[in-house]
């Protein structure tokens, strides 16, 4: 495949000197953020649950520490719950907690009370590489414990270590899971609990895929997002964009026709490629400068007459495209186009400006606690 590649990055706009990965912001909005920092209890939760060595561990690495898939090899066990705070590298503000595989909901000393009440999302991850009927007990026994106490938790069940499987019996594995977990919930009238099924592997784009959807569902603005990214593809001629969370390479939206995998893992690989290439030649001469900041941006034109349009939207965001070359030839009404959709996504999230978040026990377990506050915090929710 032959690639012309162009970047474009001067760090210099910037004056605080941050590198790849450690600090992935700008340093000057990152000290607003800083300023009024949310109590860490207080931001809203993705619960990582599941039997031991399901792999809950393993997710949290390689989607939010650029962890390889064959290091996780060596990752311990967990045994106390385990709080990543993922707010100060990420456009989504929220905290993981990663659980131990043998939660007891009968210890007095957990509180599974207030840890339902702050929630957004409980993922339950399932290995399908093993025999699942335990696995299903729990998953039954968490979510009903978690419905009783907050019922607008969004359910996700993700099914995981796929890659050992073969098609066939992947499909197979999701219906009967399916099946089980919901005659369970029948079984006990819960008929209203709602579980999502993903199938996920960190051996390949699954895993980032359904964390993307996950969190999507915490985003309030998302319809807008949606929204704009239509009207900015249709007045543009490109075929598909996504807007990408560039250090978790979660896309928090994208336009409404469908997303296929090779798109998605093309846009997740141009990113990659992007930031270390930037890290390589990005960079001033003493390494001092950021790998992503306000004047990156990349062309990449493939050889099946296909083009890949990167630019810098926030300082934790990208929108990815992907055109055809004829419709690149205007290239300059896309640049014209993508100024106004920028504008845009800044009107709906005021960037930079932290609006201090909920505090105090009340914040805990309101409503609106379930959507995430975003970095570069909207006007009207959270
Ligand atoms: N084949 C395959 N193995 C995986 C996958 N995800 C995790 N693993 C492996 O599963 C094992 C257990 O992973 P952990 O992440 O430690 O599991 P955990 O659920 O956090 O375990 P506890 O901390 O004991 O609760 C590790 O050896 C991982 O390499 C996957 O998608 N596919």
């Amino acid at each position: 495949m032959s690639i012309q590649y162009e970047v474009e990055q001067l760090a210099d706009s910037y004056g605080v000197a941050d590198s790849f990965p450690k600090d992935f912001g700008y340093g000057e909005e990152e000290a607003d953020i800083e300023d009024s920092p949310a109590p860490s209890d207080s931001k809203p939760r993705i619960l990582l649950m599941g039997l031991r060595r399901s792999g809950k561990s393993s997710i949290q690495k390689v989607v939010f520490h650029k962890m390889s898939p064959n290091e996780t090899l060596f990752l311990e066990s967990t045994n106390k719950i385990y709080k990543d705070d993922i707010s100060s590298s990420s456009f989504v503000n929220f905290q993981i907690w990663d659980f131990p595989g043998q939660v007891d909901f009968f210890d007095p000393t957990f509180d599974y009370e207030m840890i339902f009440r702050g929630t957004g999302a409980l993922i339950f991850v399932i290995d399908a590489q093993d025999d699942y009927v335990e696995a299903l007990g729990r998953l039954h026994l968490t979510v009903s414990r978690a419905y009783r106490v907050n019922p607008e938790i969004n359910f996700e069940v993700f099914i995981h270590k796929v890659d050992g499987l073969s098609d066939d019996h992947k499909i197979e594995t999701q219906r009967d899971i399916h099946q089980r977990a919901n005659d369970d919930l029948a079984d006990a009238s819960l008929e209203k609990l709602h579980l999502s099924f993903y199938l996920t592997s960190i051996y390949d784009h699954s895993i980032f895929e359904a964390f993307s959807k996950v969190v999507q569902k915490l985003i309030p603005q998302l319809p807008t997002l949606e929204n704009l990214l239509n009207i900015f593809i249709s007045n543009s001629g490109i075929e598909k964009a996504f807007l990408f969370d560039v250090v978790s390479k979660i896309y928090i939206a994208t336009d409404s026709s469908p997303v296929d995998m090779q798109s998605y893992e093309l846009c997740c690989d141009m990113i990659d490629v992007v930031i270390d290439v930037s890290c390589i030649y990005g960079l001033r001469e003493d390494g001092s400068g950021s790998a992503y900041d306000k004047e990156s941006m990349a062309i990449i034109k493939l050889n099946n007459t296909t083009v890949l349009y990167l630019k810098e939207v926030t300082k934790f965001l990208a929108l990815v495209c992907i055109l055809r070359e004829e419709s690149f030839e205007r290239k300059g009404l896309i640049d014209y186009n993508f100024h106004c959709f920028r504008k845009a996504i800044h009107e709906v999230f005021e960037v930079g400006v932290s609006t201090p978040r909920p505090v105090g026990p009340q914040a805990v377990g309101s409503p609106c606690n379930k959507a995430v506050a975003l970095n570069g915090t909207p006007r009207s929710t959270v």
